[in-house]
């Protein structure tokens, strides 16, 4: 699996174009044992149904296909082969992972159905949560689902996880500004957005240290701004970018209608005009109380690893979307490596995977039955 993952690594794509990389998952699937097996796709994404020998229920694995528009500088000898791509969140990892399992459980079926979820665009625009209303998932939906995503932050052979929130609430945050440009030299004939950028920026931070309770907490990061051409022209618009970052649903709206009156106040004081998009939003990562207790338990007495409860991730993941509806967890799985998420330098421990495939064969053949 660790050579899978290498190769996945290679052909890192965005949001809604995993060709390749469904092409990739759809060829690996037909070299299984097929009698088990039903597979659909769904946009860019795969499910795969392993028929169960006594089924009752059916127990879900998901894990997500795409990459970031971010270019690679690990040095690995099996580099992106996408320029300006690259798997920088351990979606390679995750499917790795997934073959493992379904490999596995294709020659050692349980009791009850297993269904493998390939979805594509997690990192943006979102393809859980239309994913979920497809009639393909419809069709298979399980009963139980469980997910895992990497972190840099734990040692191989550990994961973390808690019950209730792992994941916050999210929301991207597009605004435009339109003024007049102009000649450096006449300002008096022009509406300036550098002006008008700047104090909308300082004024959005004072939404979280001013507005929120300091308890709740919440995040509100500019990313990306764009203003103007050349060092002697008035720019006549900007794009403010970012990210809002909530641990209750409270908190996005209150943040959301702090903006809407602050960028009000900018078009009135500086005469432009402004116009908000939200972009995608995420809801929060909720882990069922119980399952995820009795996963916590059950892997620190028999899954070979160290368990750590961990507290809320200011991340997001649209997994939130599927649990809204179906009971299960997401975990943290330990790849201990210097660099962070999204970092155009990580390198996962790939040691982390065997870790990882161990640990769930076990679990999945408990929950699912042998
Ligand atoms: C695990 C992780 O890094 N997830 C991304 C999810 C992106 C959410 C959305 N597109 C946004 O930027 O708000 C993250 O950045 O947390």
């Amino acid at each position: 699996m660790v050579e899978v993952r290498r190769r996945l690594h290679q052909i890192p794509e965005l949001g809604f174009a995993e060709f390749k990389t469904q092409r990739f998952i759809l060829d690996y699937i037909s070299r299984l044992p097929q009698e088990r097996l039903e597979v659909a796709t769904w946009r860019t994404g795969v499910l795969v149904r392993v028929r169960g020998t006594q089924p009752t229920r059916t127990i879900g694995w998901r894990t997500d296909m795409d990459g970031l528009p971010i270019e690679e500088e690990t040095g690995y000898d099996f580099q992106s082969l996408h320029p300006g791509n690259m798997h920088a969140c351990g979606h390679d990892l995750h499917m790795a992972i997934a073959l493992g399992l379904l490999t596995h459980f294709t020659a050692n079926p349980t009791k009850d159905h297993l269904l493998f979820l390939f979805q594509p665009a997690e990192e943006g625009p979102g393809g859980a949560q239309p994913m979920l209303e497809s009639d393909e998932f419809r069709r298979w939906k399980p009963d139980l689902l469980f997910g895992l995503h990497i972190s840099p932050d734990y040692p191989v052979g550990t994961i973390a996880t808690r019950p209730g929130i792992l994941f916050s609430n999210t929301s991207e945050l597009f605004i435009d500004l339109t003024g007049t440009a102009g000649h450096a030299s006449l300002p008096h004939r022009s509406n300036d957005m550098v002006i008008a950028a700047s104090q909308l920026a300082m004024q959005l931070q004072t939404i979280i240290s001013r507005n929120i309770d300091p308890l709740d907490s919440a995040i509100l990061t500019l990313g990306k701004v764009t203003i103007g051409t050349k060092q002697n022209i008035i720019p006549g618009s900007a794009r403010l970018e970012g990210t809002i970052r909530t641990l209750s649903m409270d908190s996005m709206e209150k943040i959301k209608d702090r903006i809407r009156s602050l960028v009000k106040g900018i078009e009135t004081g500086f005469e432009c005009q402004a116009h908000i998009d939200w972009g995608a939003n995420y809801c929060q990562v909720e882990n069922e109380e119980n399952l995820t207790r009795e996963f916590m338990e059950w892997a620190g007495r028999e899954g070979g690893v160290q368990v750590v409860e961990c507290r809320e991730a200011m991340a997001g993941e649209d997994f939130g979307y599927f649990l809204r509806e179906i009971p299960g967890f997401m975990f943290w799985l330990g790849v201990d490596t210097a660099y962070g998420l999204h970092h155009p330098k990580i390198q996962p421990d790939e040691r982390a995977i065997p870790v990882a495939l161990d640990l769930l064969t076990s679990y999945i053949e408990w929950k699912a039955g042998r």
